[in-house]
């Protein structure tokens, strides 16, 4: 599809197919075209080109009333500065429902009941939705999107405003709905919250689909520069197992080879940051399974690693190896210990001593000291 706004083309070239039973996160950067995306998929906008169509039929040849029983969407900006109650704003859900004349029956309370104990509102069904906070704001515009009882459901950065703890259990509802056999879409700022609760990751920019895949798919640092235009590094969150995103600023370094000597979480850091920043990073010698290690692994294909078996010490063929990284590499990057020491006979000294320009940081180098470091031994 495309939409167009006056001269400005909004959204081009979109197209996707949302499966029953999946959740797809629309992601990118501010004005990528998301909420575009998802007002035509309601059929607020007709799009200039191209047919949105729910279970197969055109919006554009059912009635409002067809559309809404069909969508449901829980928009960013709420447009209700009434006095209503809360309750009354969940009620509105089942207005597709109800006949002409009709009030409301108990199939369609019990729908808002329901609705309102999956969203967490019930405390504030009485109060009215100018007196409640931003985030039981948007909580009360998903439970009307519940009482809506429909196959489709698309949010609007449904997380934007809530805490923790509410962002978690949205999420998990959300979850629970496509796995239940509903599909939705979510445009959603938070990488992290997409991969972890996302079947499917939509990256949008300038108005086009740059990728569209599982999130281990889809979500990596070359992937991020070129939606985002930011440096970042992707990991896996070690308690989910799903990508987790970390962004830096832009530092613009030309790329190098460096190698990085040093193990442990301080190693991993300083292998991230400088993945990050678009360098070839090579590490080694440590212990399989090392913190750098599995860093070194998350920063792209390529990136090579000498390893030893944990506890292992270090024997001739893994440092001879690693003393030919760093001998090829632009820059070695020494972290902590006293890698410039040239008389030291350890492994560090002496891979060290095969590099051409070694720089040495401490534990606890500042990411940009650390870039600015390798900038002026390799200018
Ligand atoms: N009603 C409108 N009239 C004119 N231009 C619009 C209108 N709505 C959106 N746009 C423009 O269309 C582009 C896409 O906007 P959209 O709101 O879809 O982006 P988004 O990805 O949802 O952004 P954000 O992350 O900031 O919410 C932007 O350049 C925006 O300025």
């Amino acid at each position: 599809m495309a939409v167009s706004f006056g001269d400005l083309e909004a959204v081009s070239g979109v197209d996707l197919t949302v499966e029953p039973g999946t959740l797809v996160a629309l992601v990118g950067p501010n004005g990528a075209g998301k909420t575009t995306v998802l007002r035509a998929m309601t059929g607020a906008i007709e799009p200039d080109d191209g047919t949105v169509r729910l279970d197969g039929d055109a919006t554009s040849g059912l009635s409002a009333r067809e559309v809404a029983r069909r969508v449901a969407s829980v928009p960013q900006e709420t447009g209700l500065s009434f006095d209503f109650r809360v309750r009354h704003v969940v009620e509105m859900g089942r207005t597709p429902y109800l006949g002409r004349f009709d009030g409301h029956g108990a199939e369609d309370a019990a729908a808002v009941d329901e609705a309102m104990a999956a969203a967490g509102v019930e405390r504030f069904a009485d109060r009215s939705i100018t007196e409640v906070s931003g985030g039981e704001r948007q909580r009360v515009l998903l439970a009307r999107a519940l009482a809506q009882e429909t196959p489709t459901l698309l949010l609007d950065e449904p997380t934007a405003s809530l805490d923790v703890n509410h962002a978690v259990a949205t999420m998990e509802l959300v979850r629970d709905i496509a796995d239940d056999g509903r599909a939705a879409v979510a445009a959603i700022h938070d990488l992290d919250m997409a991969a972890r609760y996302c079947d499917r990751i939509v990256v949008l920019a300038g108005g086009r689909v740059r990728a569209d895949g599982p999130p281990a798919d889809v979500l990596d640092a070359e992937a991020v520069r070129d939606a985002f235009d930011a440096e970042a590094f992707v990991g896996r969150n070690l308690a989910t197992g799903t990508p987790a995103v970390t962004a830096f600023p832009r530092s613009d370094a030309d790329p190098r080879r460096v190698h990085v000597v040093g193990t442990g979480p301080d190693a991993a850091r300083v292998v991230a940051r400088l993945a990050a920043a678009g360098h070839a990073v090579s590490l080694g010698v440590v212990p399989e399974g090392d913190a750098a290690a599995v860093a070194a692994a998350n920063a792209g294909a390529g990136a090579r690693v000498v390893t030893v078996p944990p506890f292992a010490g270090v024997t001739d063929e893994p440092l001879a190896a690693a003393r030919e990284l760093a001998a090829s590499a632009d820059v070695t990057v020494v972290v902590g210990g006293n890698g410039t020491d040239r008389d030291r006979t350890d492994a560090r000294g002496r891979i060290a001593d095969a590099a051409e320009r070694v720089v040495t940081v401490p534990d606890d180098v500042d990411g940009e000291d650390l870039l600015a470091a390798v900038a002026d031994a390799t200018a």
